[in-house]
């Protein structure tokens, strides 16, 4: 029987769930088509907070990888917004105009940050705090301006704040009320709030409604209603947030605040349903994960047919994700005549704890500066527990455990207790899938349960637990450490080490030798081993293509639209009057519809079908310039002396020599090198992996630099007198990189981690600069150009580049 095809708009936390859960019930019941409207896979956007405070990275925020979405057959078309649903026709159309049918139709588009409609709110400078795109913003404007104001003291903006104040900024935070979050604390944990971050060096400004943003094209102030001005360059919206329901409207769906569902998500359009933030259900809609994880999971087994429970709506909790507050609030904060209160305001240690108890039910909790009950506490307003017979020191008292401490006992605990409040995670479920799975890591542990896959709080309790389970077979060490992925228990390190022992010569034999607790690996493992086992055995290793990233495996980059971009090699970015016309041959022929100059100097086509490749190569006759790869992508070179009256040195001839020798070497992440003929600097060596710039009787080397997300400059290596020690320097530094860094670890992020003083010393010994050299020359000899490769074996030209093998996956 022909599967019934899934569309799922909006490829953030709620949507991708209800298809984790589905895949998980019944992996092959549809053909699913995922449209985001950003260009990332699925991430975890609550650690965006993180990676603003700087604690961690965009790159550890995804939750499924590219590959994820090709493992499951999932069709998934990113940076592409659904313009328009048709439920007549049951079709969506988006952006670019593709038309798509579906049987079943899943709205998650979220929200939107809500942007207060006072004048001159589209000024630059202008942000929300809602997507990558809005971190990366702020991130870029705190490297050259100063002041920040943040609109808004609840959760979102204190948490912008910390991350700004942590930029080098100077915050300040806007609010409306006289105390911060005043939806979910009451007035003196909000005053003992205010005076942590004051003491953190965050400024407030209470009682304040914006009324105009100044400047010309960019902020500069801030005009409040009562006439006071503030100083800024940039202001953070952070103001609440507004459904998108925008498409469900002119769809015809049932519309209120968000998109209204009944308890079993679904709308009042046959076959459609909504769930997240953009879902509205018992005239609620929810901002905070933990509830549209639970609509996920009923959703999951409705669309499957499956018996279900109805969702009936969900109490929430709120923690700040900001170091050094500890506070958690949930149901009612203000005490009234209906309610009786039991306080403690231990104002020596900095403790207060409010719970608010109707008809004998917990009804309201606020907790600041400890928080260990939390768990407990959350339990018992759920539950409505009767509370008569206890005593306030019993219910205040930490029995057992919660709200991600770790320094209680876990045995008294009993197995409902809720551990992971994002996910719905229990003791008992924990428990279970250590013993049945045999866990012994943290991260296993989420990759198992989900728990702590979200804002990651409960990671501490969820070692308490795997240290109470595993009793003494429990190593601390190995349970917390950073693996390779979930598959095994052994970090990056262990895994190299093994491979080199062991000798080991396939990813197969990695899996069954390390016992990977999943026998085909993961989209994180494979890619991985196979660079490292290439690594370690550049003669006698096999290159296993299948275990490569989607654009290395296809040998060219799939583009938005499912056509694929082809750049052939320009060394050192020169090029002639033949390939210019083999190009412009090429481009006529097959209808190719851009021609476009990269920064990287090299021309791409874009626009090329699948099954154009191979011909469009054939045609070209030129070498793979290899714009996808994990590997050196070009090195861009200004004219340098043979042209310039500036230049020092032969820079063209120099970037075309170290084009010919590097290329095609596999290297932990993309790697892009400049030279430039004298410090001017035209060939922007200074934010490469690697740049060279010419100086009178030398060169300087520097290194680490990144023009791109994590802009960086490049520190200076060492200065050199001749092209052969630059050549040996840069192999020996490429090589060491390759050996040490963490794959999909760039060079900028490497340095900092392993210092430049350190690489300095290990490269200023000529033994091991030998050495290390004369290991990447015998990694080079491995090598041939993939597109010749292709023309001339006929299996690899059936396999990737005629057969539908893989969904689309546009990256
Ligand atoms: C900085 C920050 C910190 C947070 N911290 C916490 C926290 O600590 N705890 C907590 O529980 N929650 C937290 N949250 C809230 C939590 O992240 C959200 O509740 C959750 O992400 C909502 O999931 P969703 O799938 O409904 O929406 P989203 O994750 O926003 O996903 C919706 C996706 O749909 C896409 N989209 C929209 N329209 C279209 C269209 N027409 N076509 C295609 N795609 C479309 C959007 O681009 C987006 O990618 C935080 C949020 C932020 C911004
Ligand atoms: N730790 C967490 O759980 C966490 C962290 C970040 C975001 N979130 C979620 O993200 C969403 C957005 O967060 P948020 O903090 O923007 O929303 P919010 O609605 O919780 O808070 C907005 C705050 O802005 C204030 N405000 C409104 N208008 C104002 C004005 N004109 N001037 C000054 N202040 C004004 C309000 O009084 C309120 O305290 C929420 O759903 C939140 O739950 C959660
Ligand atoms: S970097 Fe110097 S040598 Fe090279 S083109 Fe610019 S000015 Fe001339
Ligand atoms: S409590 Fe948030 S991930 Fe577990």
């Amino acid at each position: 029987m022909e599967k019934k095809h899934l569309v799922l708009i909006g490829n953030g936390m709620a949507g991708v769930r209800v298809i984790e859960e589905i895949l998980k019930l019944t992996p092959d019941a549809f053909h699913i088509t995922i449209f985001g409207n950003e260009p990332y896979p699925n991430y975890n956007r609550i650690q965006l907070s993180n990676v603003l405070q700087g604690k961690t990275t965009v790159d550890e925020i995804f939750l499924n990888e590219w590959e994820w979405y090709r493992e499951n057959n999932i069709t998934l078309y990113t940076n592409e917004a659904v313009a328009k649903i048709n439920p007549q026709l049951k079709t969506v159309v988006s952006s670019t105009g593709r038309i798509v049918a579906y049987d079943e139709l899943i709205i998650a588009t979220g929200s939107s940050s809500f942007i207060l409609p006072v004048p001159g709110a589209d000024k630059q400078g202008v942000t929300g705090f809602r997507d990558i795109q809005d971190c990366e913003n702020m991130m870029e404007v705190a490297r050259t301006h100063k002041k920040a104001v943040v609109i808004g003291g609840g959760l979102l903006g204190l948490e912008a704040a910390r991350g700004l104040i942590d930029l080098g900024m100077d915050v300040h935070v806007v609010h409306l009320m006289p105390h911060l979050m005043e939806r979910q604390l009451d007035e003196t944990a909000a005053i003992m709030l205010k005076e942590e971050l004051e003491a953190q060096g965050m400024k407030f400004l209470f009682e304040k409604q914006t009324s105009v943003i100044l400047g010309d094209d960019r902020v500069t102030g801030l005009r409040f209603s009562d006439g006071t001005e503030i100083e800024t360059d940039l202001v953070v919206m952070a103001v609440g947030i507004k459904p998108n329901t925008q498409l469900a409207k002119e769809a015809g769906i049932n519309v209120n605040r968000g998109i209204v569902v009944n308890d079993l998500m679904e709308t009042n359009t046959p076959n459609v349903y909504a769930v997240g933030e953009c879902a509205e259900h018992r005239e609620i809609t929810y901002g905070m994960v933990a509830p549209l994880y639970e609509q996920g999971k009923v959703l999951a087994q409705r669309i499957l047919g499956l018996e279900v429970s109805p969702y009936e709506g969900s109490v929430t909790g709120t923690q700040l994700k900001v170091s050094d507050v500890d506070l958690y609030s949930a149901g009612e904060i203000i005490d009234d005549k209906s309610t009786k209160a039991i306080k403690v305001h231990n104002e020596f240690e900095g403790i207060y704890k409010k719970i608010l108890i109707r008809d004998n039910r917990v009804v309201g909790i606020v907790l600041y500066g400890d928080t260990k009950d939390s768990t407990k506490l959350f339990r018992m307003l759920v539950d409505k527990e009767d509370v008569s017979g206890k005593t306030s020191a019993s219910i205040l008292d930490s029995g057992c455990c919660g709200g991600g401490q770790a320094d209680m006992s876990v045995d008294s605990m009993p197995d409902t207790e809720i551990v992971c409040g994002c996910n719905g995670v229990s003791k008992g479920t924990i428990v279970e899938a250590i013993q049945t799975k045999g866990l012994t890591t943290v991260d296993q542990v989420s990759s198992c349960t989900n728990a702590g896959r979200s804002c990651g709080r409960c990671k501490g309790i969820v070692g308490e637990i795997l240290a109470y389970t595993l009793g003494d077979s429990f190593d601390a060490t190995k349970a917390n450490k950073k693996t390779l992925c979930g598959c095994t228990t052994l970090s990056r390190d262990e895994v190299v080490a093994e491979i080199k022992e062991k000798g080991m010569m396939s990813t197969k034999e990695v899996m069954n030798v390390l016992g990977w607790n999943n026998e085909e690996g993961c989209s994180k493992c494979r890619p991985a081993l196979n660079y490292y086992l290439g690594m370690l055995h550049p003669e006698e290793y096999h290159d296993e293509r299948d275990s490569r990233l989607v654009n290395e495996k296809m040998h060219a980059n799939i583009q938005k639209d499912g056509t694929y971009s082809v750049v052939p090699r320009m060394y050192g970015g020169v090029t002639n009057a033949e390939d210019l016309k083999k190009i412009a041959e090429v481009t006529e022929k097959y209808n190719i519809p851009l021609v476009k100059l990269t920064g990287g100097q090299r021309i791409a086509l874009l626009g090329v079908k699948k099954e154009d490749l191979t011909n469009v190569w054939e045609d070209l006759g030129m070498p793979s310039g290899y714009a996808y790869g994990k590997t050196l992508r070009t090195v861009k070179t200004c004219v340098g002396s043979q042209f310039c009256r500036y230049g020092t040195q032969d820079t063209m001839q120099l970037g075309i020599d170290l084009e010919k020798k590097f290329e095609r070497l596999d290297t932990p992440h993309k790697f892009k090198m400049g030279v430039s003929g004298c410090p001017r600097n035209c060939a922007e060596a200074g934010i490469k992996d690697m740049g060279i710039v010419g100086i009178d009787g030398g060169f300087e080397l520097y290194v680490g630099g990144n023009g791109g997300t994590d802009l960086r400059a490049g520190d200076l290596l060492c200065t050199l007198k001749t092209e052969e020690d630059v050549m040996d320097m840069i192999s020996a530094y490429i090589q060491y990189y390759r050996e040490t860094a963490n794959y999909l670890e760039r060079t900028s992020t490497w340095i900092e981690r392993v210092g430049l003083e350190h690489v300095k010393e290990v490269l200023q010994n000529a033994e091991v600069r030998k050495e290390l050299t004369a290991k990447l020359d015998r990694s080079l000899t491995r090598y041939t150009e993939p597109w010749n490769e292709a023309l001339k074996n006929q299996q690899i030209r059936e396999k990737y580049y005629k057969t539908e093998e893989f969904p689309e996956v546009l990256v």
